[in-house]
């Protein structure tokens, strides 16, 4: 069991701000765990089923709390950018009701560390190909946000905006408004039926203290509020997880900066190496069929997907067989080894590639000490040798990234090797 060690006074404060406001915390504390951060440890022995955190809804931040409404944010605008422009406006006011919250966020810092998005750019370069197409999509959300949001930013710099995006990015839960009755209201972003995914997500005080797990604690809302239950007994000083969803490993890199070791939910995309291979007109038949790309290959049976499958039978067999599979009228059985024979060959050149790349992320220079620098998250200005400091931090790629880097490849590496073996090359 990993040591769970005192998490500092910020946090004995923000306890005591959370049960006036709201939060009803039942045997469960947060704790720092080496290589986490703050997670919550289980104070004493725990009974599956019992709740172990409630929330009430009006403790949540959300589109519809009045604190953002009432800064009139544009309404075009994304549900994910106003809650930052939201949080980056509060971390600029001394009176914000929710100072003792931001207290125990991450700080600049430790996001620089671990979130692709601040890596120098030959480490982000260096990212298996799914990573880096989910990073660039982040990249451009982000900047679409800040080109919406930056005239209601008053002096808040992008930096600050960054952050803070960057902390609803990793701290929000799925959240559609329950307790606001009917179909159409002024609170709701959008009528009830058209809400989407993208409208629907809350800061949660105290929930957001919570790691991750492929599986872990049940996490429940209604109108009333936000709730935890425990999944299974836990002993105490034992640390209590939930899940952010069945996530694959490049995706909590890029979307939380973790890694799991032991990930049931991991898989490789093999985009990169079937799209470049479709002539235009087979893109485009795959795409009205709605079948192009997201393209998954899991270390486990049945290993491959449907929509892999289907791609891969247009690619390689007459459309009419394609077209028989897609409809279900013929399983393909007939084809089968010629499909899994070009996939067994698209992994052994995937994994030539995997081993060059391995050798360049072992070239890359990285630095024993990490570059300490001060951010506006600690409420500081920053001097002209932080500003020079801050710069070299952008191109010096720190031991810490270098090693997940490493450890991302070789998770790749290992689940392609499973796929050659299971195709019997
Ligand atoms: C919702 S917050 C959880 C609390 C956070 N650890 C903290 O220090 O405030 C999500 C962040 O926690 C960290 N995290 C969550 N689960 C983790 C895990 N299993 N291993 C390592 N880090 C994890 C990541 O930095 C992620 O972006």
């Amino acid at each position: 069991m990993a040591a769970a060690l005192d998490p500092g006074e910020e946090h004995v404060n923000f306890i005591d701000w959370a049960k006036k406001h709201g939060v009803t915390i039942n045997g469960v504390a947060p704790a720092k765990f080496v290589g986490r951060g703050i997670g919550i440890v289980a104070a004493r022995d725990l009974k599956a089923g019992e709740q172990l955190v409630h929330v009430r809804h009006t403790s949540l931040i959300s589109v519809a709390s009045p604190s953002v409404r009432s800064l009139n944010l544009p309404l075009g605008a994304s549900i994910h950018g106003s809650l930052a422009a939201f949080l980056s406006l509060s971390f600029e006011d001394k009176t914000s009701a929710h100072r003792a919250w931001q207290g125990v966020w991450p700080s600049l810092d430790e996001f620089k560390s671990i979130l692709p998005f601040y890596w120098p750019k030959k480490a982000q370069d260096l990212l298996p190909d799914d990573a880096k197409a989910l990073l660039s999509t982040q990249q451009s959300k982000l900047e679409a946000d800040w080109q919406a949001l930056r005239p209601y930013l008053r002096a808040s710099p992008k930096s600050l905006f960054t952050y803070t995006w960057l902390i609803v990015n990793t701290r929000t839960f799925f959240w559609d408004y329950p307790d606001i009755p009917g179909h159409s209201s002024p609170r709701l972003p959008k009528k009830r039926a058209k809400l989407t995914a993208d409208d629907c997500y809350a800061m949660c005080p105290f929930m957001d203290y919570f790691n991750h797990q492929d599986h872990g604690c049940k996490t429940d809302y209604d109108a009333k509020g936000y709730s935890v239950t425990a999944d299974r007994d836990y002993k105490a000083g034992e640390e209590v997880y939930v899940s952010y969803g069945p996530h694959s490993n490049s995706f909590l890199l890029v979307e939380y900066g973790f890694l799991l070791s032991n990930n049931t939910c991991d898989f490789i995309s093999l985009d990169h190496l079937i799209i470049p291979a479709l002539s235009t007109a087979q893109a485009e038949i795959l795409k009205d069929d709605g079948f192009h790309g997201s393209y998954a290959f899991t270390p486990v049976p049945p290993y491959t997907c449907h929509r892999t499958q289907s791609a891969l039978r247009l690619l390689i067999l007459p459309t009419r067989r394609y077209t028989v599979f897609i409809s279900g009228t013929d399983e393909g059985g007939a084809e089968q080894s010629r499909i899994d024979n070009h996939l067994l060959n698209l992994l052994k050149e995937y994994s030539r590639t995997i081993m060059s790349t391995i050798e360049d992320v072992e070239g890359l220079e990285a630095e024993t000490e990490p570059i300490e620098t001060e951010g506006f998250a600690k409420g500081q200005r920053k001097s002209k040798a932080e500003v020079e400091r801050e710069a070299k931090d952008t191109r010096v790629v720190s031991g810490e990234q270098r090693e997940g880097l490493l450890l991302r490849w070789k998770q790749v590496r290992e689940m392609v090797n499973e796929g050659v073996r299971a195709l019997g090359g």
